[in-house]
């Protein structure tokens, strides 16, 4: 499936400010907020419309709204961050939670709590989460999905290392992956080159 990675300046500067060493975590925050809004943005534009007959104050008339509902699932901690850049876009959207972690000597990611709408298994998924690096928590969080019926699920990420987006296109062909960046490479301790860092930490100020 495809890999899309968002061409738009505003996009670039504010990840250029979440990459600085010296970002302080309030405007860390805000800029992973503000990227995931304009994220939403572009990755929305073509999202199914259904017609729906309304009345303006002047006569009865055919307009569109979003024909599918949209859930956003985080994946904890640092798709958190996200939350509420994508709600300013779709404040309709529902939210879902995946909390898993990476093991920092193996790098396997472990599951520690799932909870979704009702309705999640109908609606587009917007799996969100800011870094994509050996692709292991992504790839686990939407098999998580998929056992609960998904069927419609986009993956959205600030950065990601070449690794990560080859295992979620083998692992699952059929997501969509939307990024700001795609880097360079991971190191041998499984960050991304040239990245930002430990995300999570970097968000909510742990460290
Ligand atoms: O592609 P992977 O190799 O699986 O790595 C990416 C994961 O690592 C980070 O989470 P982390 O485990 O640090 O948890 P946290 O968000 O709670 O800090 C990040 O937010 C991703 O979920
Ligand atoms: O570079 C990385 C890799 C995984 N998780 C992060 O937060 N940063
Ligand atoms: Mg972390």
């Amino acid at each position: 499936m495809s890999v899309t990675v968002l061409n738009h300046s505003l996009i670039k500067h504010k990840l250029t400010n979440i990459r600085k060493t010296q970002t302080t975590t309030k405007d860390f925050y805000q800029n992973v907020n503000e990227i995931a809004g304009l994220m939403a943005y572009e990755i929305t534009r073509d999202f199914p419309l259904k017609p729906v007959e309304i009345e303006t104050p002047i006569c009865k008339s055919v307009q569109y709204e979003l024909a599918n509902e949209v859930v956003i699932v985080p994946i904890l901690r640092a798709g958190l961050g996200m939350v509420d850049g994508i709600r300013s876009m779709i404040p309709t959207a529902k939210v879902g939670f995946i909390g898993l972690y990476r093991d920092e000597e193996t790098l396997e990611p472990h599951e520690y709590y799932a909870k979704f709408p009702e309705t999640v298994k109908n609606s587009i998924v917007l799996l969100v989460d800011p870094m994509l690096a050996t692709g292991g928590s992504a790839s686990s969080a939407i098999t998580m999905l998929k056992k609960r019926g998904c069927k419609d699920i986009r993956y959205v990420g600030l950065v990601a290392a070449p690794e990560g987006v080859r295992t979620l296109q083998k692992d699952h062909p059929d997501v969509p992956i939307y990024l700001a960046a795609l880097d360079e490479k991971l190191n041998e301790n499984g960050y991304i080159v040239p990245g930002l860092g430990d995300c999570g930490d970097r968000l909510f100020g742990t460290r």
